[in-house]
């Protein structure tokens, strides 16, 4: 091979390349190929620059618009799936705070969905349909927020010494109290005897075998059902559909097409909210936010992500026995229920795919709806995002290989949204969807100029060449720029997840000694996985080559230090990026470091890595 000095088409590694019996081939071969796909992917991001829309509702303007009897109403679905790693205090919390909105109650049903199929679960939300009563009339009348009753106990310090605001918040917490507490033990006897919906628990019920189960523990229409005040209450239902084994139950997207079924049975509202049972509404005014896009008078009929499919409406204002409604939906919540029909593919939200959201958004946008981006200065919703690196990688890799997977199936957006939606919008799919691929480029960063610094083979342009101008301004932009809008450790721990197509669903349970871990910002390793062997041994393998490259920089002539001043400095960076993690493996002691069993193991590897290629 030979040195196209004329070329001026690609980055100055061309320049570079190693002339035929010099060292380093494949290691050129490697950062080459690792640039060029950097470019590619470089051009695919820059759609999220073009024509960026920003949008302010304006609240005010609906309510003068509408009086609340003309407001359609919500169906709020909120997802559970595992009553350990969920707990059902939280869940509840989450229900409770979507039940009162700045909104007319009774326009408002909830939906909980609980995969878990859990006794506690339907226990616990049993409690919050009593407690709601208070609760809503509570934050309603001072206006409190956030309006998830853990949250809000949690942060809340009693300096208000309003007599009656005091009286009903110590109402309020001691009921709170008394939910927790019975929550996490077993069902009292004279408790399951409150509520029917007890008896469908037996022996046989598991989380993978049961039937369905529908019970409505607040019925919105009965004129009865109100709240302390006497005000109306929002309906709430508990769903748990079948499970059987053999039967796909298709993870969340299977259990939101349950919800669309039986929602559409009992209130078939034309709006949906969803959100994961760790998602508290952080902003009573947001479905009234949501309202502006959806009833505007220009675009609102062109905005997606209301109700997909046409069910036989009912009308409400008949004479409606819960009973039936409960017998009528549990049929709909069915495994058998989406045999031979379109479910999954063509009506409802998408199967086969960990990141159903993203594949479903990408198909309904398809179809001709718009959506909307709205990015509000107070949050509409608030989650739990993981608390440790085991678990968040775990997200990560569900997100990134469920994405990826999205690329090569016939939903790709550059085949399937061809003629479609804008290339553009192809491009902004893109991004994500490539996510997972782009780490391997990124390994090659973290990996090649290691190693080739302990073989002594340069890869770029020497100090003094002309070629290290443009070569310097690529990579220091191109690093500000990483520093910025990603942090540290993100890309480079990213994995092909390919062969994964399970939803693992991911741990909400925080102790109280890794929240004090997270308070001084110190990072949670979790338990030995083989993701964190490998970040750990990529570390520690430019750790070395560092100690190694500083050596031979001191001890050796100019020039050499000059051609290996580059990958010096990028083994710097590295060695730089992961302090926390020399930090965990060597000098913390608490839960939350690296466990040793990987201390061993990456320290193993580093060493076997830096002698095969020192030798
Ligand atoms: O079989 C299942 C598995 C999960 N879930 C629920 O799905 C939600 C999301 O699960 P989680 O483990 O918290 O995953 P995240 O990565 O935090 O979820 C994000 O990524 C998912 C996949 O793209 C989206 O579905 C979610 O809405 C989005 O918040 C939770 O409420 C779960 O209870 C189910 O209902 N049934
Ligand atoms: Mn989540």
């Amino acid at each position: 091979m030979s040195g196209k000095r004329g070329d001026e088409a690609v980055l100055p590694l061309l320049i570079h390349i190693p002339r035929a019996g010099q060292p380093g081939k494949h290691a050129w071969a490697a950062m080459f190929s690792a640039e060029v796909l950097f470019g590619l992917y470089w051009i695919i991001t820059q759609s999220g620059r073009w024509r960026v829309v920003y949008r302010y509702p304006f609240k005010d303007r609906l309510s003068t618009r509408y009086e609340d009897k003309k407001l359609p109403g919500f169906d709020v679905f909120v997802c559970t799936a595992d009553p350990i790693l969920e707990p059902p205090l939280m869940v509840i919390s989450t229900v409770l705070s979507v039940m009162v909105y700045n909104y007319p109650s009774e326009k408002i049903s909830v939906y909980l969905s609980d995969d878990g199929g859990s006794e506690l679960t339907f226990y616990a939300l049993f409690e919050a349909s009593k407690f709601s009563k208070y609760w809503i009339p509570f934050c309603k009348k001072y206006n409190v927020e956030p309006r998830s009753p853990e949250v809000y106990f949690s942060c809340q310090n009693t300096s208000v010494d309003e007599s009656r605001f005091v009286q009903d918040w110590t109402s309020v917490k001691v009921n709170l109290t008394q939910n927790s507490a019975a929550a996490k033990g077993c069902i009292p006897e004279e408790i399951r005897d409150q509520h029917k919906g007890f008896s469908e628990w037996n022996s046989k019920v598991t989380k993978q075998d049961h039937q369905s189960i529908v019970q409505i523990l607040i019925d919105g229409w009965n004129p009865e059902a109100t709240d302390i005040e006497g005000n109306r209450l929002p309906t709430l239902v508990y769903l748990s559909r079948e499970k059987r084994p053999g039967w796909p139950h298709n993870f969340k997207a299977g259990s939101m097409n349950s919800l669309i079924r039986v929602s559409a049975e009992i209130s078939n509202a034309p709006i949906i909210l969803n959100v994961d049972c760790d998602m508290y509404s952080n902003d009573g005014d947001a479905i009234r936010d949501a309202l502006c896009f959806f009833l505007d008078e220009k675009q609102g009929q062109q905005i997606s992500y209301s109700r997909i499919e046409s069910h036989s409406v009912i009308d409400n204002t008949k004479d409606r026995s819960v009973q039936e409604l409960e017998e009528a939906s549990k049929i709909l919540a069915n495994c058998s229920y989406e045999k031979g029909t379109q479910w999954g593919k063509e009506m409802g939200l998408i199967y086969g795919c960990p990141v159903e959201d993203i594949v479903t958004g990408l198909a309904i946008q398809c179809r001709g709806w718009k959506p909307v981006y709205y990015n509000p200065s107070k949050y509409a919703f608030q989650g739990v995002a993981p608390t440790t690196l085991d678990i968040s990688l775990i997200q990560f890799k569900r997100w990134s290989g469920g994405m990826f997977q999205v690329f090569f199936s016939k939903y790709c957006p550059f085949i399937y949204g061809h003629r479609k939606i804008s290339l553009g919008a192809q491009m902004g799919y893109g991004i994500y969807l490539l996510w997972a691929p782009v780490s391997l480029p990124t390994l090659c960063y973290a990996v090649v100029p290691a190693l080739s610094l302990l073989c002594d083979i340069p890869l770029f342009p020497q100090v003094s060449s002309l070629w290290f101008i443009p070569f310097a301004y690529v990579f220091a932009a191109k690093t500000a720029y990483t520093l910025v809008e990603d942090l540290v450790l993100d890309t480079i721990i990213m994995q092909l997840g390919l062969s994964q197509t399970a939803f693992a669903v991911t741990a909400k349970v925080v102790d109280d000694e890794a929240q004090k871990r997270y308070r001084k910002g110190l990072i949670d390793f979790g338990n030995s996985s083989i993701m964190l062997v490998i970040i750990a041994t990529l570390a520690l393998l430019n750790l070395f080559s560092l100690g190694w490259g500083i050596k031979k920089a001191l001890f050796s002539a100019p020039e050499t230090f000059e051609k290996l001043v580059v990958q010096l400095t990028i083994c710097g960076i590295i060695t730089l990026l992961n302090l926390p993690v020399y930090e965990g493996l060597f000098f913390r002691s608490d839960k939350g470091s690296i466990p040793s069993s990987v201390t061993f193991k990456s320290i193993v590897m580093a060493s076997i890595a830096c002698l095969v290629s020192a030798y």
